[in-house]
């Protein structure tokens, strides 16, 4: 575990994007292809920002990257509060992105159910079934979910990363994905990678910006129980970077 400390939110999201180019760029140098998981929140989506406008943007190949989510809202497809559809606003929609290799997890069918709504799931158990199944088909052989280059985790002030909230079963699921319901996060329903997909992940990215993250930035760097602090569970099997700005870190190394 890494802890890289920033002085302000607006550095910290520039210089991740720098990381997270070269970092892209190193897998396509290794493998002809890459492979990132977005999170949604502030300083996650102003990362996504911070790439746009990059000067080393087009150093990366977009259209051989394969894009997923470690965790969606689910809500309709064209609601501002899905984590895609930020995404999508923030860099998605400004980089030639194959869309064969976006992998949006499903979103909720829209009331009353119209053509409009092709795709959309009831259930978001349905959805994470499905989720679980794209993961599979671009998995390596033998494995159930593919090894990402990066994966980008924001963390709530009480230590959730994705939506694996701290005491409950998505803490504890062996499943490569799951529905979450009554999230103490709005929106209730949601869709969350786990435990063993998150850790499938070559690098392990948390990010987190402001003072109110700097207790579970604390807690978390130095060593706790994952059921308790999810964020305690974020790791990659090369590389776990947490990067953070200075209002973050601001307790770490106190003895958490
Ligand atoms: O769907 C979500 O809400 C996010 O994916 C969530 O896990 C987020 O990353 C953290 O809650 C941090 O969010 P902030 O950066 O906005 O505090």
């Amino acid at each position: 575990m890494e802890l890289i400390v920033h002085a302000d939110a607006g550095l910290l999201a520039k210089a991740a994007a720098a990381r997270l180019i070269t970092a892209l760029v190193d897998a396509q140098a290794q493998r002809g292809e890459a492979s990132l998981v977005l999170t949604g929140g502030g300083i996650g989506i102003a990362l996504l920002r911070a790439l746009r406008t990059s000067p080393a943007l087009d150093a990366v190949n977009w259209s051989k990257v394969d894009v997923w989510w470690g965790d969606e809202r689910f809500v309709p497809a064209d609601s501002p509060d899905r984590n895609s559809h930020q995404a999508r606003e923030a860099l998605l929609d400004h980089v030639p992105v194959d869309e064969k290799r976006v992998f949006e997890a499903g979103a909720l069918a829209a009331a009353g159910g119209s053509q409009h709504d092709a795709g959309g799931y009831a259930e978001p158990e349905q959805a994470a079934a499905d989720y679980a199944a794209a993961l599979a088909a671009r998995a390596p052989a033998g494995a159930a979910v593919p090894a990402f280059d990066v994966l980008l985790l924001g963390i709530g002030p009480e230590g959730h990363v994705a939506s694996i909230f701290p005491h409950s079963p998505a803490a504890a699921a062996a499943e490569p994905v799951v529905a979450i319901r009554e999230s103490p996060k709005p929106p209730p329903n949601r869709i969350s990678f786990t435990f063993p997909t998150i850790q499938a992940a070559r690098q392990v990215w948390v990010i987190a910006a402001g003072e109110e993250k700097a207790d579970a930035v604390a807690t978390a760097v130095a060593g706790a129980d994952a059921w308790g602090l999810p964020a305690a569970g974020a790791h990659g099997l090369e590389r776990t970077l947490w990067l953070v700005d200075r209002a973050a870190a601001s307790r770490a190394g106190q003895g958490g």
